[in-house]
């Protein structure tokens, strides 16, 4: 982020901060007690919007029982007062959280198998269960009527609002702390795209496990409140209805930004107020929410996400424009890619392998994709790899890099064996892939997007030249206004930003034009010097082909047809014949 990002990041946390205090200073001195407790419902459920906006905004999780792990937080809490375990609110509050955590875990495991509907039935049946459970169950306290003492100073109403608005604020200002980490932004690229997640070295499975742990922590400080604001708690409380209801305003307005959590939790508090004063039937808020959760589901963005991405893309635009680059992605001139010279890497065979693949045979049931494909990208090369349509690269790259199960052969990272790992632990390992359609989240910036590609903290200055080396826009401009062409660019320059041995490029000239195409060539050839990064191009484009490559593979159905020198590979009738018709191959 640039002095100008951070001083805006920096004053919307104050702007933030402000309107706590405000609303601490003020609501509870003006409003009459009914609203005052009206308050207190809409901040209670702001935090436990806020567990919504971990799992299901950033992390895009369809977790139906957040209120399930709402009511275990009041459960301890209400627990531990029966008991009168030393402690106090307070660690009682921290206690329920912590207990939500390992449930939140063990239902985020089937998380690890399936997703979108599936996932959310799972869910579902969770808060059902619970629901059985809690109704079978009384909670601590109902059968003998021991209440909950609020703590002192925050014991009346308005003290206790002003106890649920700091907690929502400590929990505001953590959440947008680990949202910078790595971990944080990783959530957005889960929810837009496992596999460029996985590719990015990103685990998965524990991405996906920490969503569900830090959720459920913060659902059950919610419920713990709710304890607090009520003394004593039934099991409607957190009944899954509310759960629905409140997973519908989570995806309409977006809780995983504190104006969204504030704004569904004023919704949720008062919807059934509003109902009444229209004379309505109090379901006709939950068709409200989930009418308009389908229109956010359509378009992919929250009510949230959609504001802050429009204010940041008119700030982007204005840096643009300050910065007099009014087509972002726009490559700069360049003189043409020189060739490489004959027998300099790959086509040397004298150097060390930095990727070796040997009989690498992966099948879609009757389909041979690939046929014991031997390939080799030497250390400090650009290698090609070329074929028809359908010839089998991106499978070779998908095999390569651990996203197809069950191929035969070997691949080797620098001599050792890469075969028993799984996508994410070869991207550490070093061996990185981009694909032929990016799936970047829109509302990340460039900055953040080369973060989570680097797998690291990312210097600025490092970004900085990794996307003025690319020809892309500047760091703090959103995905969301780079063209197509751009952010492919954006893919290359985050897999190398990662400086792994080896990259595998999978079609990173499509949409550009010919003089883009060309400047991508050169700024390739300059990749292994400069950044230490071996790679394996896999390209349509011949010209691109020709000034980047020393060496090149050719597939047919699967099958190498021919490898070695470019310039030689090229002239081969029986490439003419399968890839480029017969007289095609420009001179080289
Ligand atoms: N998941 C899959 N299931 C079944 N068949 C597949 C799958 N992925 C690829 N194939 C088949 O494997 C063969 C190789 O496809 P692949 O996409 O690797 O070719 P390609 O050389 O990358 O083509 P293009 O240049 O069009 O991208 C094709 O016959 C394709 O239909």
């Amino acid at each position: 982020m640039n002095p100008t990002g951070r001083l805006q990041s920096g004053r919307s946390l104050g702007t933030g901060l402000a309107a706590a205090v405000l609303a601490c200073a003020v609501l509870p001195a003006v409003l009459p007690p009914y609203w005052i407790y009206l308050a207190i419902s809409a901040a209670v459920s702001a935090v436990i919007m806020q567990s919504f906006g971990v799992i299901v905004g950033r992390a895009g999780v369809m977790s139906l029982c957040q209120m399930s792990f709402a009511a275990i937080g009041a459960w301890v809490v209400l627990k531990l007062n029966v008991m009168g375990a030393p402690g106090g609110f307070f660690a009682w509050l921290l206690l329920g959280g912590l207990a939500a955590v390992p449930v939140g875990v063990a239902i985020g495991l089937p998380a690890l198998r399936i997703r979108g509907v599936n996932l959310a039935v799972v869910t579902f049946g969770f808060a059902v269960s619970a629901d059985i459970v809690w109704n079978s169950n009384p909670f601590p306290g109902a059968a003998d009527l021991t209440m909950l003492d609020r703590p002192a100073p925050f014991d009346g109403d308005g003290g206790y609002f002003v106890l649920c608005v700091i907690v929502f604020t400590v929990i505001a200002v953590a959440l947008r702390a680990i949202g910078r980490t790595r971990l944080g932004l990783s959530w957005y690229e889960l929810r837009h795209s496992e596999r460029s997640a996985a590719a990015h070295g990103v685990s998965v499975a524990r991405s996906k496990l920490a969503a569900f742990a830090i959720s459920a922590f913060v659902a059950g400080i919610g419920g713990g409140l709710l304890a607090g604001q009520l003394s004593m708690v039934v099991p409607s409380n957190f009944a899954m209805g509310q759960s629905l209801a409140l997973f519908a305003v989570a995806i309409m307005i977006g809780p995983h930004h504190p104006e969204g959590a504030v704004l569904g939790g004023v919704f949720g508090a008062v919807m059934a107020t509003i109902m009444d004063k229209l004379s309505l039937p109090q379901d006709f808020g939950g068709v409200l929410f989930g009418a308009g959760a389908l229109l956010a589901l359509r378009s992919g963005l929250s009510q949230t996400d959609m504001t802050r991405m429009r204010k940041r893309e008119r700030d982007a635009r204005k840096l643009l424009d300050r910065t007099g680059d009014e087509h972002p992605g726009d490559a700069p001139a360049v003189v043409p890619a020189p060739r490489p010279p004959a027998g300099s890497g790959a086509a040397g065979g004298s150097a060390p392998a930095a990727l070796k693949v040997t009989g690498l045979t992966v099948r879609f049931g009757e389909v041979v994709a690939l046929d014991a494909v031997d390939l080799t990208v030497p250390d400090g090369a650009v290698a090609g790899l070329i074929g028809p349509n359908g010839a089998g690269k991106s499978t070779f790259i998908a095999a390569a890099t651990g996203f197809v199960a069950g191929y035969r052969g070997s691949v080797e990272l620098a001599g050792a064996r890469l075969d028993r790992l799984g996508p994410s632990a070869r991207a550490k390992r070093g061996l990185r892939r981009t694909f032929q359609t990016t799936a970047i989240a829109p509302e990340l910036s460039l900055y953040e997007y080369l973060t989570i590609g680097s797998g690291r903290r990312l210097p600025r200055a490092e970004a900085d030249e990794l996307l003025e080396f690319f020809g892309c826009p500047p760091g703090d401009v959103p995905v969301s206004i780079v063209d197509a062409g751009s952010r492919r660019l954006l893919d290359v320059a985050a897999a190398i930003a990662a400086r792994p041995k080896v990259a595998l490029l999978d079609e990173p000239a499509a949409g550009q034009s010919a003089a883009e195409s060309l400047a991508l060539g050169r700024r390739l050839t300059e990749v292994p010097a400069r950044f230490g990064v071996s790679i394996l191009l896999v390209e349509h484009d011949m010209e691109l082909v020709q000034a980047t490559c020393a060496q090149v593979t050719v597939l047919d159905f699967g099958h190498v047809i021919a490898s070695g020198p470019t310039a030689e590979v090229l002239e081969e009738p029986a490439v003419r014949a399968a890839y480029l018709g017969t007289a095609d191959v420009p001179a080289t």
